[in-house]
């Protein structure tokens, strides 16, 4: 039905603003994250991931990306500590796939892109009734950005990559139970943040960005899957 945005020529980041005008706001992401000028803020501590009781629902397939959601009806999965005032609820996460050979992250590291890009979206609960009503306030989300790199195969990338198929087409989705995302990060926790937003409409300037420093590695095999595997149209009708 309507003109939905995409990544096309016509519907790509540059027409965006058309239908959503914060695309030229003053806090957008994703940027350019330029080390040598990043200033360390010696009041911030380190980031806490409590996953342990992380409740993983469904794989769905919006048509953009591969979303893996949990149950926050309380707050068993939270991140806090870092530039966060107070615990931030376990959403769901997502990735922002390449395709063949060229880079998917949106993020870059002093110019330079990495395969992909893994999402794990938080809200603040506390302060908001609805993750919706968080989504569209300035302190209202919490988005760790975890890169990835190519290498050799990543030991647990296989229980999402297995999945996509189930999750071909727009609009699909699944069961998915039982996967938590502690087994998705880096060794490292250390962190750079910056107050942005959603990198996709409705681009909202609500979130607080927790870009972890290390990236993990995955095989060029299991990322050409991915990307091969998710189909951004529903299914062929007559
Ligand atoms: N763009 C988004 N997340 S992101 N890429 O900024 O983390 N979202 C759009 C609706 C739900 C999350
Ligand atoms: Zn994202």
């Amino acid at each position: 039905t309507g003109h939905h945005w995409g990544y096309g020529k016509e519907d790509g980041p540059s027409a965006w603003h058309r239908q959503y005008p914060v695309a030229k706001g003053n806090r957008q992401s994703p940027i350019d994250i330029i080390p040598n000028e990043a200033r360390r803020d010696s009041t911030l501590g380190p980031i806490f991931l409590k996953y342990d009781q992380c409740r993983s629902l469904n794989i769905a397939n919006n048509g953009h990306s591969v979303v893996v959601e949990f149950d926050d009806s309380d707050d068993r999965s939270v991140v806090l500590g870092g530039p966060l005032d107070n615990p931030y609820r376990l959403k769901q996460f997502h990735f922002h796939w390449g395709g063949k050979g060229c880079e998917g992250s949106e993020h870059t590291v002093a110019g330079v892109g990495y395969a992909s890009e893994l999402h794990v979206v938080h809200w603040n609960a506390v302060k908001y009734k609805t993750y919706n009503d968080a989504a569209a306030a300035p302190d209202g989300l919490a988005v760790l950005g975890i890169f990835l790199e190519l290498g050799d195969d990543h030991r647990w990338l296989h229980m999402i990559t297995d999945a996509l198929y189930m999750v071909k087409f727009k609009g699909s989705a699944t069961d998915f139970k039982g996967f938590n995302p502690k087994c998705l990060l880096p060794s490292s926790l250390h962190y750079w943040t910056y107050l942005g937003s959603l990198t996709t409409p409705p681009l909202h300037e609500s979130v607080t960005w927790i870009v972890l420093k290390e990236p993990i590695v995955v095989s060029e095999k299991q990322v050409s899957a991915a990307a091969l595997n998710i189909i951004h149209k529903t299914f062929p009708t007559v």
